[in-house]
């Protein structure tokens, strides 16, 4: 029996699809999977027993993924899964950003016990006219599956769009439509675009991209819109620009306590990715990874190991997995110990991604060797994180 841990609320839709081999634990310590949304796991302790964890969403910056990969805990999150419902916000934060929608109905509450407040709004309303996006420039920063999906639904609302990233997936690509205009040089988005978008991952790399330099360049009066993290925009600069009117008005969905103080900022409590369909689909999609993962050792989606995939275990095989450090001469050692030990290898599979690698073994269980002593001396092999008997 696998025993699972949701460390946050996780839709039913997904925990309904464990198996009867799978039952829900309230003791992390014990769990051989760890579904979660956005709680803090830099300073959890793991278990031994933890194989994997599975994000029900898109950034991982929760999570810490190399200590998770020397653990031997594969990390899984959920690509595209709530990209809809947060292109869906972003879409709102746009006219939101464009016209004195919020002014504007905080204007009526706090007239509401005016009888004559029908005419009275006639006159107020000057103070909360707006412009329309269509015609205006969009830059869309980061153009995954949230991105792209934004980029797309702006051209269709008649906006002249804009997308850069360096790292932008053939998929991704494939999906833009062929009116966003391709930006090589962040600068460009900055000096060009009346509105901003950010989609890029939380990481060290993009920590404080949106900082002084790049208000510096942007238009007087720029949108500027944060659904991704608190961590990609200097919040320093930020209310600087705000104060000075370099930016008109700035939207994100995350509160922090500097980003509540500031003048013309619009904040919402992290809501991208909070609608039913949204947290259904990731769930399912997590739970589905997680299992495939721990009943099969197939790799789909991880943010710390490569995908791999071998199908389900044949018939009269048994799979051996191995997670281990991308170091010369692993593949070597794990094949040699097989050899050594007399057990034949019908099939493998090797792949890495950055320091990591993971081999999957498909090994006669019929000839003669002792594998068990091969799996000791698997695990005894320097930078091997985890072996397991699959099945
Ligand atoms: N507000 C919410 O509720 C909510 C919901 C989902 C995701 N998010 C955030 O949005 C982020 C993006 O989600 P996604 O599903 O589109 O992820 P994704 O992985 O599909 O796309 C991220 C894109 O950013 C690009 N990128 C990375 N570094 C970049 C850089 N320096 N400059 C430009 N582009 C860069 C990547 O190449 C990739 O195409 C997530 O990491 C998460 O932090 C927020
Ligand atoms: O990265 C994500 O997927 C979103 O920020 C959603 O986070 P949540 O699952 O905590 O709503």
């Amino acid at each position: 029996m696998h025993k699972i841990h949701c460390l946050n609320n996780i839709s039913p839709y997904g925990t309904d699809l464990l198996t009867a081999d799978y039952e829900l634990t309230e003791d992390a310590a014990s769990a051989s999977g760890i579904l979660v949304r956005s709680a803090a796991m830099h300073d959890m302790e793991f278990g031994d027993n933890l194989l994997a964890i599975a994000r029900a969403g898109a950034g991982v910056n929760n999570i810490p993924l190399d200590r998770c990969a020397e653990a031997g805990i594969v990390v899984f999150n959920t690509p595209g899964a709530n990209a809809n419902a947060v292109k869906e916000l972003v879409l709102c934060a746009l006219l939101l950003g464009s016209r004195g929608i919020v002014d504007g109905i905080g204007w009526v509450r706090d007239n509401a016990d005016d009888p004559a407040v029908g005419k009275a709004a006639e006159k107020a309303k000057k103070a909360f006219a707006g412009h329309e996006i269509k015609g205006k420039k969009l830059g869309v920063i980061g153009l995954g599956a949230i991105g792209a999906e934004v980029a797309n639904a702006a051209v269709d609302l008649g906006m002249d769009v804009y997308g850069y990233d360096p790292y932008v997936s053939v998929g991704a690509a494939w999906r833009l439509n062929s009116a966003v205009h391709y930006v090589a040089n962040l600068d460009d988005i900055f000096r060009t675009c009346d509105y901003i978008t950010i989609h890029v991952p939380a990481m060290e790399s993009t920590k404080g991209m949106i900082d002084a330099h790049a208000f510096e360049l942007m238009h007087d009066g720029v949108v500027f819109l944060n659904f991704s993290r608190d961590s990609l925009v200097n919040d320093e600069a930020m209310a600087a620009a705000l104060e000075s009117g370099k930016v008109g008005c700035y939207l994100t969905d995350f509160a922090n306590p500097a980003v509540v103080a500031m003048k013309n900022a619009v904040v919402l409590p992290h809501l991208g990715a909070s609608t039913a369909e949204a947290e259904d689909n990731c769930a399912m999609m997590a739970v589905r990874e997680m299992m495939s993962y721990i009943e099969t050792g197939n790799i789909a989606n991880s943010v710390n190991f490569p995908a791999c995939d071998m199908g389900p275990v044949p018939e009269g095989l048994r799979r051996v997995t191995v997670l281990h450090a991308n170091v010369p001469n692993a593949l070597t050692r794990i094949t040699e110990i097989f050899g050594e030990a007399g057990v034949n290898i019908v099939d493998l599979t090797n792949k890495s991604r950055g320091d990591y690698a993971y081999t999957m073994l498909d090994l006669d269980a019929g000839n003669p060797g002792h594998p068990d002593d091969a799996i000791d001396r698997l695990n005894a092999i320097d930078r091997v994180f985890r072996v397991r008997v699959v099945k």
